[in-house]
């Protein structure tokens, strides 16, 4: 931290805006939230004062090295307290024995690399259902091209997703029909999600400026809706261990998070309560389905713009499965371009532009500077993924500047580091690479009436994109053998129809 408000060092606090505490400014509102933080970090330095926001990598790895434990705790707030049942869940949680416990299920039972594995299959059915139903709006168009409203079917996917890995609504049911859309469950989550996403970035904002608690009109909303979610998690469960009753799935590893933890639940109940598992799962839904399809919809908004930098993981997805096939998840990782493209994604567009919240818990130096037990702390990863003094031109979108290993030492942290990193990343990274590499192996993209898609980004703790994408998609040729023959007769039926076009 440079600048300040002179002294000396030792007793030196951050600097801020003369008078009222800079989150308390009604007028920062008007932007997004990170680039306000960016715009404060420029004139007043990477820390400021109250609630602190570090916007430089050296902050903000010592914030997350040195001071790790002093800022694992979150603070409270009261929209949040209503759509995470009372800070039980594991985003919202204080650190503590609670925290850890919770936080040691999530990465050994639910999300470790070995279980990301074992439901890579179930994901790439998830996004195999989407293409085809992508490739069939292409082929009945005329001209064979159709207008793909891709936020809304990267929202689903992802929701489709997690709803799978939670729960499996669909594998149970033989009558349903793999090409359909979302299973009956999902389809009333999204219902759910839909409703509480708008007010959840708004009632963020609001509860980081304190003029706007004037304006509550959200509370009561949010308090039905979470407990509308809470009575269709309760289903979910409920229907899960009849599954696991009836002997159906106990013994297969692929089953699904519920069934992990209702199995927990039998050797230790008093741990595994139905409470926890709602409260696990009600965290996996709002963490986990909104920003990765937003960061899927930033990653094709970006390779639109940029239709020169889709040849290379285009080039490169068909050279390692030549055409035959789609991709499969376990292609990704040796997917070299796709990879750098997703990266670059997450370092331009970061879908949690300030990480979650952080609370001290002790009093401790950041920059040099003091910072009070009880501060918030907002790490702007926005900021630091563009400090000019990091990153060669820092604005532009460059997924080769990633290529050989370049830039591994810079910091890149879209989902956070230290003690509350984001749990999900393997899961997330995993599908966002597999969900875009499959788009780009299965069609040519181009923008709606040639126009540049419109990049602006939308405030609160995420960062949506203001104007939801759409695209326009045309099957490749090279595609053709593997849209007639994925799953036989179904593809019969989807040829005949684009041959009549
Ligand atoms: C591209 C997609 C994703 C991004 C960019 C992302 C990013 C983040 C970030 C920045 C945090 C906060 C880190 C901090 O507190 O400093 C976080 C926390 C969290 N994420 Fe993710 N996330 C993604 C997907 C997911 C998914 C798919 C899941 C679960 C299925 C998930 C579950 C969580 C949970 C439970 C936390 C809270 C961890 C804690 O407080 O201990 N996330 N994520």
């Amino acid at each position: 931290g440079q600048g300040g408000d002179g002294g000396s060092k030792a007793a030196r606090m951050p600097p801020g805006p003369p008078a009222v505490p800079v989150l308390g400014h009604l007028h920062l509102v008007k932007k997004p939230m990170h680039v306000t933080m960016s715009r404060l970090a420029e004139r007043y330095g990477p820390v400021f004062r109250r609630a602190v926001v570090v916007s430089s990598p050296e902050c903000a790895s010592e914030c997350f090295t040195e001071h790790d434990v002093t800022f694992a705790n979150r603070p409270r707030f009261d929209s949040q307290l209503l759509v995470t049942f009372n800070g039980a869940a594991l985003v919202s949680s204080s650190y503590g024995a609670h925290w850890r416990n919770l936080r040691r299920i999530v990465a050994v039972h639910l999300l470790s690399a070995h279980r990301v594995s074992l439901m890579s299959g179930l994901i790439a059915g998830e996004v195999r259902a989407m293409v085809r139903r992508m490739y069939r709006a292409a082929a009945a168009s005329p001209g064979g091209a159709a207008k793909i409203q891709l936020k809304r079917r990267l929202f689903e996917l992802s929701l489709s997703v997690l709803m799978e890995t939670i729960a499996q609504t669909k594998a149970t049911r033989p009558e349903t029909d793999p090409d359909t859309d979302m299973s009956v469950e999902a389809q009333e989550f999204k219902q759910i999600l839909d409703e509480i996403i708008p007010h959840l970035s708004a009632a963020n904002l609001w509860d980081y400026l304190p003029a706007l608690r004037w304006f509550d009109v959200f509370g009561v909303k949010n308090k039905i809706l979470a407990a509308v979610s809470r009575r269709d998690l309760r289903r979910l469960i409920d229907a899960e261990r009849r599954r696991l009753d009836d002997g159906n799935e106990s013994e297969s590893e692929k089953k699904s998070m519920i069934a992990v933890l209702l199995t927990l639940q039998k050797t230790e109940p008093e741990i595994y309560t139905d409470n926890m598992i709602t409260a696990l799962c009600a965290s996996m839904f709002t963490a986990g389905t909104e920003i990765t399809s937003t960061t899927t919809e930033w990653a094709m908004s970006l390779l639109l713009n940029h239709p020169e930098t889709l040849k290379k993981p285009q080039a490169e997805i068909d050279a390692s499965v030549r055409s035959s096939r789609l991709i499969a998840a376990d292609n990704v990782p040796r997917l070299a371009h796709l990879q750098c493209v997703v990266r670059e994604t997450l370092r331009l567009c970061p879908a949690v532009p300030m990480l979650m919240p952080h609370l001290s818990s002790a009093d401790c130096k950041v920059g040099g500077y003091n910072v009070p037990r009880g501060t918030m702390l907002l790490v702007n990863a926005y900021a630091v993924h563009r400090d000019p003094a990091a990153w060669e031109e820092p604005e532009r979108f460059m997924p080769e500047r990633f290529e050989g290993g370049g830039c591994d030492a810079l910091l890149l942290m879209p989902f956070g580091m230290g003690r509350r990193r984001c749990p999900g990343e393997t899961l997330a990274l995993r599908t966002v690479a597999l969900v875009l590499g499959t788009l780009i192996q299965c069609f040519d993209w181009e923008r709606v009436g040639g126009a540049k898609v419109d990049m602006a980004a939308g405030g609160g703790l995420t960062m949506p994109k203001l104007v939801p994408l759409e695209a326009m998609c045309r099957p490749r040729d090279v595609m053709g053998g593997v849209f007639k023959s994925v799953r036989g007769v179904r593809w019969v039926r989807i040829q005949s129809i684009s041959n009549s076009v």
